[in-house]
């Protein structure tokens, strides 16, 4: 590996450079990465934007092969689990399932662009003898907005990252992608845009529809978002970076939409005959849910939320003897882990919270060691600092003293990427109470399993209200992800030679299309 970026068709090297730190040692790793500076950041803006035209309209199956052939290059990619695994200190199994995660999403989108109603065709067919007033041919369909920037995560190397879903699904719209590389991770970045490099290539498409721009400094990611070239911006990390980008975003001459899904706690709800029945259990698999890759998922489950009682207390017990024998794992970063541990001091020394138990004791740099923590409903409530997200593995049960206790509890929450629901029959009713609360507050509801770990599909939402995201309307995961890079248009009395193959009247894409209100 050089340590160079990728500009287009280029591979660049500069000498103001950065390496990557192993975080289970804090050693400086090889090699030398260079830093790209702001006119490299123009140029690759520049490129999507002269190849922006021309991949936008080519056909969804060279698109859909385009994305195949990016799935088996990565695929084929040397040595990239093995860097990964280096410069994230997550597992091997780990990092070896998201690259599956990773290149099987990149096949979803390239079957949903063969299945064409991400297309949006919709056609009102002109009426002349309308009486008082003909209607004219009306053909709606959506094309691809622009160039896209994406920021690469920390805590997933490959599934949120240089070819991550914000990337697959930007490509799969017709939209160019400038990658801004996680500092944590830059040679698994180098490693994937270069075969994102070679599947433009073999596919025959522009230089400019993928360059990534590595280095460490806010200035790289400010000016990508700043670039007038750039139409739309998707993200995964910080509150406070999301926001950053946000302000940016809007204080251009021309404002973009950002994408940025950010900070949740992702409320537990345990309800009474769950409880009874099987307060131990559910106490382990929550620590289980918790401690996964150090906590480090935006969907941990960082709050529990109950009534108190005995039932409660069995809960609590298991969850503490669990939790208590959790090794310390390594974190993504220095940064994350002096973060993690200031957060955990700040939520312990917090009126009203008592720590139920702690992991074991640290054995080495930047391991997290997971926190356990106990509140009464009243003092969560009169306190927001308990729901402040702390990015590792803490979380804090919560006892309620009745279930409007727990009613005032969720109202109090910020917008939340998934509640969960640990249920029996005897407590649908109950939950259909909160119901509308949570639809509320969350993207994601679901019953009797654990928020991490979200499935690549048709139906997922991996979104939710601020600030779990800065737009609610949307997903980041799943194929619903493609329409943040998408818009209509409509094309009214345009001649059959002129419009577009998408709604050309004798529908030689053969897309699935609503004509006068009726499926085809
Ligand atoms: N909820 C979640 O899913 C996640 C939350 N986090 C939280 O974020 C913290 C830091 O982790 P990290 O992953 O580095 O996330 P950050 O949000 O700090 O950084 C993510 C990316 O955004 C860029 N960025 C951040 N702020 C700005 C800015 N003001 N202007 C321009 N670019 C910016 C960073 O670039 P550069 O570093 O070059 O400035 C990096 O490429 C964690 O401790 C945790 O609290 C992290 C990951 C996921
Ligand atoms: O839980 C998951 O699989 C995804 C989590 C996520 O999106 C994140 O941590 O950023």
């Amino acid at each position: 590996m050089d340590g160079s970026f990728l500009i287009g068709a280029r591979a660049v090297t500069r000498d103001d450079t950065f390496r990557a730190i192993d975080p289970a040692t804090n050693e400086a790793l090889d090699p030398a990465f260079a830093t790209s500076s702001l006119d490299d950041v123009a140029e690759a803006c520049r490129l999507a934007a002269d190849a922006f035209d021309t991949y936008r309209e080519t056909d969804p199956e060279t698109r859909a092969a385009f994305l195949e052939a990016i799935a088996d290059e990565i695929e084929a990619v040397d040595g990239l689990i093995e860097r990964a695994v280096r410069e994230t200190g997550l597992p091997q199994g780990r990092i070896t399932g998201e690259r599956g995660r990773t290149t099987g999403q990149l096949r979803l989108f390239a079957k949903l662009l063969c299945q064409g109603r991400w297309a949006g065709v919709v056609i009102d067919t002109a009426l002349p003898d309308r009486q008082p007033l003909p209607r004219a041919d009306l053909r709606q369909r959506r094309i691809a907005l622009g160039p896209v920037a994406v920021f690469g995560a920390s805590n997933f190397p490959l599934a949120f990252s240089v070819a991550g879903g914000d990337t697959a699904s930007a490509l799969a719209a017709g939209c160019p992608v400038v990658v801004k590389g996680h500092p944590a991770h830059p040679g698994t970045s180098l490693l994937v845009g270069r075969a994102i490099q070679a599947a433009v290539r073999k596919c025959g498409l522009p230089e400019g529809v993928f360059s990534l721009v590595q280095g460490a400094s806010n200035a790289l990611g400010g000016a990508l978002v700043a670039d007038p070239h750039i139409k739309a911006v998707g993200f995964t990390g910080s509150r406070h970076g999301g926001l950053a980008l946000v302000e940016i975003a809007q204080k251009r001459p021309e404002p973009i939409p950002v994408y940025a899904e950010m900070s949740s706690i992702n409320p537990v709800l345990l309800f009474p005959h769950a409880l009874a029945a099987r307060a131990a259990d559910l106490g382990k698999a929550y620590v289980g849910s918790l401690t996964m890759g150090a906590g480090q998922f935006c969907t941990n489950p960082g709050i529990v939320v109950a009534l108190d009682g005995p039932d409660l207390d069995r809960f609590v017990d298991a969850a503490a003897e669990a939790l208590g024998g959790a090794a310390p794992q390594v974190m993504l970063t220095g940064s994350i882990h002096a973060n993690y541990d200031k957060g955990v001091t700040l939520l312990g020394g917090q009126s009203g919270v008592e720590t139920i138990a702690r992991g074991t004791e640290d054995s080495g740099v930047n391991r997290g060691r997971a926190a356990l923590f106990g509140t009464t409903g009243a003092a969560f409530v009169a306190n927001p600092a308990l729901a402040d997200e702390v990015f590792g593995a803490a979380s804090i049960v919560i006892r309620c003293a009745d279930k409007a206790e727990v009613a005032r509890v969720l109202e109090g929450l910020e917008g939340q990427l998934t509640a969960t629901l640990q249920l029996d029959d005897e407590d649908v009713e109950d939950a259909r109470a909160l119901l509308p609360i949570l639809e509320r507050k969350a993207g994601r509801i679901l019953a009797n399993g654990w928020p991490t770990g979200v499935e690549v599909s048709y139906a997922m939402v991996h979104g939710g209200p601020f600030p779990a995201t800065s737009d609610s309307r949307t997903t980041s995961v799943g194929t619903a992800a493609i329409e943040r890079f998408l818009r209509p248009v409509c094309y009214q009395d345009l001649p059959d030679a002129l419009l577009p193959k998408a709604i050309q009247r004798a529908n030689p894409l053969g897309l699935p299309r609503l004509i006068d209100g009726e499926l085809e």
